[in-house]
């Protein structure tokens, strides 16, 4: 296959570049930004541009604030972070199409860095809708994608705005990303784990079925887990779940038996009867066996699962992993995806974390060095490793 083009096969000198980064950082309660993997990992193209004197105009989304302007979702403390570390300023636009920006970029000089506001406050983003592609594309020479968390995304600022432009072409990021996920997880060393979670159940559960073809062993914790527990015919109380997928998860649940693949599922699971997000705090927590029952929430698998999870892990000899075990922003819901995250970080094994959270929860537990790669896409890597070919690379010029 041909490989994408990057930044540095174009010379971008005194063009306007828009670049799609994917600045998706978490926040902690007290709207600090929490982990800045994601911004650490735009550096190295957004420092080539400026070096190389292009009027660099930076794109993200932020959250998915649904189509609507949201101060919730801005990305203006991302600009201020940015700046920190690029050690020059970083000029924020509060809009991210139309005269606003028109006149921000016009007013632009060599080696200057714009940052436009969340892409997503506008419906036509997601919709990928042409318009609004056009709209980016107005004040752009060339476009770079370097959004590899978003690439699996065909939106308007990663796929539309790339058919627009004549010269379009991958970041620094991207391309390492790829080539790191595309060299260890094609043939990898077995057992092959890969360990899923998190709370995007509904984008996450549609790719286990063609995981099944790769994995040897599967371990399932947070949000996820309960979606199968409904499968089982189990009750899962007021735990986030997808009742609608329910189907899908039994589809998975015996392509995993008829592959022989090892499926495993929490046996025990952290309940509480109050999730106090905002305040980072639960209420009563006991452990379940089982069934949830109504007014209780699981938050975290138990310790039963922490264990049978660990001894998997120890036997793996790649492992890709990919959403918390649980709500492990808030201390008493922690401990099962720091103890998976202590066990990847010991297993002799090459070891992929993927996923703005994820990556986080590993970080903030101390394990960020001791894994083999940190992937700032979760669905992107899942994706890439299912054999999809990722929307965001598939619209960019190839060598
Ligand atoms: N049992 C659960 N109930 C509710 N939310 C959960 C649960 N387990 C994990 N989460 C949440 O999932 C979020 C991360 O999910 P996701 O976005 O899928 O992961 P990533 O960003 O690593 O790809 C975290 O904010 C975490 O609090
Ligand atoms: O955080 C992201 O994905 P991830 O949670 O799979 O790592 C990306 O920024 C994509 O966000 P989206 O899932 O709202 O499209």
């Amino acid at each position: 296959m041909a490989s994408v083009k990057t930044v540095n096969d174009v010379n971008l000198s005194g063009k306007r570049v828009l670049v799609r980064c994917d600045f998706n950082v978490p926040f902690d309660e007290h709207g600090k930004i929490s982990d800045d993997t994601r911004i650490v990992g735009a550096l190295p193209t957004i420092k080539h541009l400026v070096a190389q004197g292009a009027k660099v105009i930076l794109c993200s989304h932020l959250g998915r604030p649904k189509g609507e302007k949201n101060p919730k979702f801005t990305l203006a403390p991302v600009g201020v972070a940015l700046a920190e570390q690029l050690g020059q300023p970083v000029t924020f636009v509060e809009d991210c199409v139309g005269e606003t920006v028109e006149k921000a970029v016009a007013a632009m000089e060599e080696g200057q860095v714009l940052l436009l506001e969340n892409v997503r406050y506008y419906a036509g983003e997601e919709k990928n809708d042409p318009e609004f592609a056009k709209q980016l594309a107005k004040v752009a020479d060339a476009y770079v994608n370097d959004a590899f968390g978003t690439a699996h995304r065909a939106h308007a600022s990663t796929e539309g705005v790339a058919h627009l432009v004549d010269t379009k072409v991958a970041g620094f990021l991207i391309e390492k990303e790829l080539e790191f996920l595309g060299s260890k997880t094609s043939t990898p060393e077995r057992p092959f784990i890969v360990i899923l979670g998190g709370a995007k159940v509904s984008d996450k559960i549609t790719v286990i079925e063609a995981l099944l073809e790769k994995a040897d062993v599967m371990l399932i914790g947070g949000a996820m887990a309960y979606t199968f527990a409904l499968a089982l015919g189990k009750t899962v109380g007021d735990s986030l779940s997808e009742p609608d997928k329910v189907e899908t998860a039994k589809a998975c649940l015996a392509k995993a038996e008829a592959k022989g693949v090892k499926f495993l599922l929490p046996v025990d699971n952290l309940t509480t009867d109050k999730l106090d997000f905002g305040n980072a705090s639960v209420g009563q927590t006991q452990i379940a066996e089982g069934n949830i029952v109504d007014g209780w929430e699981g938050v975290d698998i138990g310790p039963k699962t922490t264990e049978l999870y660990k001894a998997e892990i120890a036997k793996a000899k790649t492992i890709l992993w990919n959403g918390p075990m649980g709500v492990f922003e808030i201390d008493a819901s922690s401990k099962g995806t720091f103890a998976v995250a202590e066990a990847v970080a010991d297993a002799d094994a090459v070891s992929i974390i993927g996923g703005g959270d994820s990556v986080k929860a590993v970080k903030k537990a101390g394990y960020g060095d001791k894994v083999s790669f940190i992937s700032t896409g979760g669905g992107a890597s899942l994706e890439f490793l299912e054999g999809k070919t990722l929307p965001g690379v598939a619209a960019l010029e190839t060598k």
